[in-house]
């Protein structure tokens, strides 16, 4: 390990309970997670990643077990959660809805136009910033979500399947695109995606669940260094190993889930 742990989540379990039954949804799950690294989250639909994101954006408690954020000033939000649909506000304009998490902070204008500005630009929709989210296509609400995330400036990210909702040409453009800021920020992410090329692309680690209840069974570090793209993700072939390793290892899953 070379950078101090910024998350840390020890033997967490969660438990939904219904009126006669039961469901285990994350089990026994510990994680480390380094400051600045980029962690993939993969396993078979209804694994409970969706779970332990929650739990870490504390819109859930765990059932037991515990986990740490480490804030290094504690002035930042701890976390910002990008989801893959329904993340934009319809009755604010683009910048606002750029704005809005540091409108609520009550932070000085100056620095929240400087610090919008600086994101909508990233992301390529200064010249969309007056519009409202009905006037834009679906990748550029998504690049609302990802630019409001990276200008609240929290301590950690956590990204449930952003892209999964994108057309191809649209996925490809937004992962360069985050990419290019998570370089220029290293902040420390958490990504949940059912896409392999995804995970190989854009992490440091992946992280392997099993099927319902989801445990870690695996972790894989990406092999090839940065930056990458998703030519070079696709001829590589420690990348094309990975990517079979993970495919199997899915393929196994789903089918014990369906036994
Ligand atoms: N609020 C809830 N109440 C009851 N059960 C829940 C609740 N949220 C999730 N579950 C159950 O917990 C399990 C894990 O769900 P979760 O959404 O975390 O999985 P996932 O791996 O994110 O799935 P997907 O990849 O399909 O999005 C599922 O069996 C789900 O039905």
């Amino acid at each position: 390990m070379s950078n101090p742990i910024k998350i840390s989540i020890e033997n967490l379990t969660k438990v939904f309970y219904k009126k006669d039954n039961s469901v285990t949804a994350v089990k026994n799950v510990s994680l480390q997670i380094e400051e600045g690294e980029f962690v993939c989250l993969v396993g078979p639909s209804g694994c409970g990643k969706t779970t332990l994101l929650r739990i870490l954006a504390e819109l859930e408690s765990p059932s037991s077990g515990s986990f740490k954020i480490m804030s290094d000033s504690g002035k930042r939000p701890l976390q910002s959660m990008v989801f893959q649909e329904k993340g934009v506000i319809p009755w604010l304009t683009v910048k606002e809805n750029v704005a809005f998490g540091l409108n609520m902070r009550n932070l000085p204008k100056d620095f929240i136009q400087k610090q919008t500005d600086y994101y909508l630009e990233k992301v390529g929709l200064m010249n969309f910033s007056k519009l409202y989210p009905k006037e834009i296509s679906g990748g550029m609400k998504q690049r609302i979500s990802i630019a409001r995330a990276f200008a609240n400036d929290p301590e950690i990210l956590l990204m449930d399947e952003p892209f999964a909702a994108l057309d191809e040409q649209n996925k490809f453009i937004l992962q360069e695109e985050l990419l290019s800021i998570w370089s220029e920020t290293k902040k420390t992410v958490l990504f949940i995606t059912h896409s392999i090329d995804e995970a190989l692309l854009l992490s440091d680690r992946i992280v392997l669940m099993s099927a319902h209840p989801g445990e870690i069974i695996n972790e894989i570090k990406v092999p090839v260094p940065r930056p990458r793209t998703m030519e070079q993700v696709r001829a590589n072939t420690e990348m094309a190993e990975q990517f079979i390793a993970i495919w199997n290892h899915l393929q196994q899953e789903v089918q014990k889930s369906r036994s």
